[in-house]
């Protein structure tokens, strides 16, 4: 076995009692493995056998549905097999220290799978990325998202990769032939050329930011004094006690956090400390603590009780685009905002839809770049071609040709063709086992 690459093997499927879990195994030993594993002949590739499957003692372990993919023909690239074995912990342990106990097997590490897929050239790093957000997609905005980035990113990088070599070899052409005589005026075409690619890269990114958001969620920090009812709101939204909530102000010292799925957006919202100047410590830290979460937030509720006023504190916070509502609704009082109630529910519909409404206006529907890693590759690239399309007429042909060079390289960092092992093991290291 020594020489040859090791076969990897993990479970595709989140553990706990299930239905059916699938193992995965990829590498040479595959067949080796499933020929182990049922004793007897193995399937044709891509056709799913019931099979019995056995421990080296001959013991049985589960009834399950094997698959082979044959090498070229999988999505690591390599020989595959997978087992749907039945969902038990206690199968999947057995499962696995059978396929352990075959020559040339180790367990995956997470994204290891993936992995094989890059290095066999079948997938680029953007579309990695892609693939880690759709596993990681929550919600449907989110899922859209990655699905549409999953080659979406590649293609239109291919492109531009396709004007950018035109443009250097236009360009080089007049430094090989600086002695003859130039046929023809090359720069309106690079020019041409370099202009496209530079707005497509700036339309690109002028959604990154909101992709980003999207990607990440967005947080919705509700603000107000002590006792202006945020825990309240925040267990009303969730429709449980996820926080404590009493009369005394100042309850409320950690924040709180509440994922929602609001109409398809990822939200966050974030029950956090009652603003307002404190001599308690304890207090203290978790002002600070709030006030730091709601200055990063996307989005501030500033909610004003009868008995609670907006402090200085939280209007200090406020940006444009952020909510006033008036709380505690239910028990009368004229405070300016959205009226809601956490007692009788009124107005959390209304708040819903209104945070959606603000939330909704920052999601791009053509966002394509949703990683700080892409988006730094791209403003390379831009400002390289950008600087080169801007000086075509009197800057000299080999530092043109440079620029477009960097703009290029910048390129193939975006999708993995040169780089570091660092940045591999940083995208590769938030992927989960089996994948
Ligand atoms: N059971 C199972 N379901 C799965 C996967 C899997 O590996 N196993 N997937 C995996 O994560 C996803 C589907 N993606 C896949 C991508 C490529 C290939 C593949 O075998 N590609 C070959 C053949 C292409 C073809 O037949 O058209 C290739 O590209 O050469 C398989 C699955 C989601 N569902
Ligand atoms: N009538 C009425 N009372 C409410 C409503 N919301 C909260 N309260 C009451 O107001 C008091 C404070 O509520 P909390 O939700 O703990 O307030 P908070 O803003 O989280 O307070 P701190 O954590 O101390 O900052 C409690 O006695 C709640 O029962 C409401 O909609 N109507
Ligand atoms: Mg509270």
């Amino acid at each position: 076995m020594s020489g040859q690459r090791a076969t990897i093997y993990a479970p595709a499927t989140a553990p706990g009692r299930a239905g059916i879990a699938v193992v995965r195994i990829s590498g040479p030993a595959a067949d080796a493995v499933l020929a182990a594993l049922t004793g007897g002949p193995l399937p044709a590739p891509r056709r799913a056998a019931l099979r019995r499957l056995r421990d080296g003692a001959g013991g049985l372990l589960d009834e399950a549905l094997v698959l082979r993919l044959a090498a070229g023909a999988s999505f690591t690239g390599e020989a595959m097999v997978e087992l749907h074995c039945h969902g038990g912990l206690a199968v999947l342990r057995a499962v696995l220290a059978a396929v352990a106990a075959v020559p040339g097997t180790r367990l995956a590490e997470p994204g290891e799978f993936t992995l094989r897929a890059f290095e066999a050239g079948r997938m680029d790093l953007a579309e990695v990325e892609a693939l880690g957000d759709l596993i990681a997609a929550e919600t449907e905005a989110q899922r859209a998202q990655a699905v549409r980035q999953l080659g979406g990113l590649s293609r239109l990088a291919e492109g531009w990769r396709g004007a950018l070599v035109r443009a250097l070899a236009l360009t080089e052409a007049v430094i090989d032939w600086a002695d003859e005589e130039v046929p023809e005026r090359v720069e309106p075409e690079v020019g041409t050329l370099l202009g496209g690619v530079v707005a497509e890269i700036d339309r690109a990114l002028a959604v990154s930011e909101g992709a980003e958001r999207l990607r990440q969620g967005f947080e919705v920090a509700i603000l107000g004094a002590p006792n202006a009812g945020k825990s309240s709101l925040l267990n009303a939204l969730a429709g449980r006690e996820a926080a404590i909530t009493s009369p005394m102000p100042g309850t409320t010292r950690d924040v709180v956090e509440l994922r929602y799925d609001l109409e398809g957006l990822p939200v966050v919202f974030l029950d956090m400390a009652g603003l307002r100047p404190t001599a308690d410590p304890v207090e203290a830290i978790g002002v600070a603590r709030a006030t730091a979460r709601a200055e990063a937030a996307a989005l501030r509720l500033l909610l004003a009780a009868p008995d609670a006023p907006l402090p200085r504190e939280a209007l200090a916070l406020e940006r444009p685009g952020d909510l006033r509502l008036a709380s505690k609704a239910d028990l009368g009082g004229a405070a300016a905002g959205l009226a809601v109630s956490a007692t009788t529910g009124a107005g959390l519909r209304a708040l819903l839809g209104a945070i959606a409404a603000r939330l909704g206006e920052r999601v791009p529907s053509e966002g394509l770049v949703a990683h700080e890693r892409q988006r730094l590759a791209l403003e390379a690239a831009r400002n390289a071609l950008a600087q080169a399309a801007e000086g075509l007429d009197f800057r000299p042909p080999e530092l043109i040709s440079e620029d477009i060079r960097t703009g290029l390289r910048a390129l193939e960092r975006l999708i993995g063709r040169v780089d570091t092992e660092e940045v591999l093991g940083e995208v590769f290291a938030r992927f989960c086992l089996g994948k």
